[in-house]
């Protein structure tokens, strides 16, 4: 809890809905912190990039500026720039952050390549998180089916958090069937030229369905299933993956194929701020 003096000092006010008086409005209020000094706050760093300092933004009179916009459902709102910006996050994670984002068939070794992939890189000092098809499905998307919308909304709504991990300068890595190429590419679209990294498990449906560690194939094979992907719905193979993995000739092991992995990053420089 924070003492009404030590609060202003720090210049943190509570703000209070219209009627509620201040004693309770630690529980219905919005914790709300206020620069105690002329203009906003920008970051910069100093030149070995170790220590940021906070430098003062001329003519930000706190007024709310720029125009309100109408996205989607959504009207009359307002994007809002803040000091501390993803170079910086960049600069203090040293590695940038980016979206890895692994399709291919149910069985085709997707999350087993993420989590090794994940270790790897954790290894190496380098922060990551994974977004995985079947984890997301039990919570932000336990809304949607398999049918056709509901994946490219499925697919959509990752690609949007992935984003937002990638804005925070980690290294984001979503594992999903993501069996249409027209969602694909539209997660594409939402990161800048080279943050988003394709990989491909390029393994064919009978080894998937050989595997199949869950038993879904022969749920679906005795039709107790219904459109399952690459038995009664489609999947789609990317044409201009930035990696494939998993075809005869090239290392196949769960292993091989994050190192595979980690020399790509290392060689785009996203292993460093
Ligand atoms: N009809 C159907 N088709 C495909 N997969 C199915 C289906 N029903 C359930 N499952 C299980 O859901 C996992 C795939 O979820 P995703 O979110 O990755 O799918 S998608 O990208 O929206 O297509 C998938 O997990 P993985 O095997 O890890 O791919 C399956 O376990
Ligand atoms: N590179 C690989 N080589 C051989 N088997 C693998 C490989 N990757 C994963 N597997 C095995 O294949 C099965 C499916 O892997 P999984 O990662 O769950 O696939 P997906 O997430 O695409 O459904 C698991 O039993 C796993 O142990």
């Amino acid at each position: 809890m924070i003492a009404a003096g030590a609060k202003s000092m720090l210049g943190l006010s509570i703000a209070s809905p219209k009627g509620v008086s201040d004693s309770n409005s630690r529980s219905v209020g919005v914790l709300r912190a206020c620069v105690s000094m002329e203009g906003s706050q920008t970051m910069s760093h100093n030149k070995n990039g170790s220590i940021p300092e906070l430098k003062a933004v001329n003519g930000h009179t706190g007024q709310k500026q720029g125009p309100l916009s109408t996205v989607g459902n959504s009207t009359n709102i307002k994007w809002h720039e803040c000091p501390v910006e993803k170079v910086d996050r960049q600069r203090l994670l040293d590695q940038k952050g980016c979206v890895i984002w692994v399709t291919g068939l149910s069985g085709s070794g997707k999350s087993t390549l993420a989590c090794a992939l994940n270790q790897k890189l954790y290894q190496k000092g380098k922060l990551c998180y994974v977004l995985d098809g079947d984890n997301v499905r039990h919570g932000l998307n336990r809304d949607l089916s398999f049918k056709a919308e509901d994946r490219a909304e499925n697919i959509r709504r990752v690609g949007e958090v992935a984003k937002l991990f990638a804005d925070a300068g980690i290294i984001c890595i979503a594992s999903l069937i993501s069996p249409y190429r027209i969602d694909r590419d539209a997660c594409r679209t939402l990161l800048p030229e080279g943050d988003f990294v394709e990989v491909y498990m390029d393994v064919s449906l009978e080894v998937c369905e050989a595997r199949d560690p869950k038993g879904l194939y022969k749920l679906a094979r005795a039709g107790k299933i219904k459109g399952f992907t690459g038995i009664d719905d489609p999947y789609e193979p990317p044409l201009n993956c930035e990696i494939s993995l998993g075809q005869e000739g090239t290392g196949t092991s769960p292993i091989e194929m994050a190192e595979t992995v980690v020399a790509y990053l290392e060689h785009k420089g996203y292993l460093n701020a």
